[in-house]
């Protein structure tokens, strides 16, 4: 049986008394989409940064990437192994323009000893720069600097910066925050047309988006995994309803 491509086994980390990651253990399944939901302050940004190498899970657990253990490794390290994040808040450099902030982040897929040539030799990192301008409806906006485009362009371009690299699984923290109806709708047909070549796992509060975009969901409370399944078991569970939809 091959391992699962990213697992987390029982992940814990305690702030002082408060248990904001709680012995939390989950498998994602390769090129689907898994989301994490849970009401604010359920652990969900912590769990994402114990994943990412983005802080030490001082209080216990491991974290696997096609199972190998990578526990505690740094966030660079984790990249290389394969995974790649974008934010709550937009992380784009502003004053650079669209494309340039891409090949800043595609520059990893050119080989080291290619450092010291040209930008204009960076061929790998060039053509895909080309692949996600076209990929992400962002080919007649490359000169704009990213600070001149609108909240929906910035969040896209910000997940098109993730993909750069070609990694084997992409953590998007909320990527429709913010989002009008419609940049919300066009957001999630990208990530759905994602899963194809990348795994997913995403953090998301709009339960419409979460019930039709995810192959499998996962619920945070209080630090801990309440439950998981499939979209419709987890909607229909009455511990997840009282929990988070208020009602059982
Ligand atoms: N560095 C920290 N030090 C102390 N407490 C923290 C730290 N980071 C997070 N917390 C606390 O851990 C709990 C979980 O926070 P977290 O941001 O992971 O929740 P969340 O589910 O992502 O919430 P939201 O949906 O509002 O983003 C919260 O009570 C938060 O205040």
């Amino acid at each position: 049986m091959t391992a699962p491509v990213l697992e987390t086994r029982n992940l814990s980390i305690w702030f002082g008394g408060l248990r904001a990651v709680d012995n939390v253990s989950f498998s994602v399944a390769r090129n689907r989409i898994t989301t994490i939901i849970g009401p604010n302050g359920a652990g969900k940004s912590t769990l994402f940064n114990l994943i990412s190498g983005a802080i030490r899970p001082r209080s216990g657990g491991h974290v696997l990437i096609d199972g190998t253990d990578y526990t505690a490794q740094p966030p660079y390290k984790m990249q290389a192994a394969g995974l790649a994040r974008s934010f709550q808040i937009t992380n784009l450099f502003f004053n650079l323009s669209v494309a340039e902030n891409l090949r800043l982040a595609s520059q990893i897929l050119e080989p080291w000893r290619m450092a010291w040539r040209p930008v204009s030799a960076s061929k790998a990192a060039l053509t895909r720069v080309d692949e996600l301008l076209e990929r992400f409806s962002l080919t007649s906006k490359a000169a704009y600097q990213a600070g001149e485009l609108s909240h929906g362009e910035q969040r896209r371009l910000e997940v098109a910066v993730a993909l750069a690299c070609k990694p084997k699984v992409l953590l998007l923290d909320e990527p429709t925050q913010g989002m009008s109806h419609g940049d919300t709708q066009d957001t999630a047909e990208l990530i759905k047309s994602l899963a194809s070549d990348v795994t997913v796992l995403l953090i998301e509060h709009d339960i419409g988006l979460v019930m039709s975009l995810s192959d499998h969901v996962i619920v945070m409370h209080q630090g801990q995994k309440l439950a998981e399944g499939a979209p419709a078991d987890v909607r229909n569970n009455p511990a997840v309803q009282a929990a988070y939809f208020g009602h059982a």
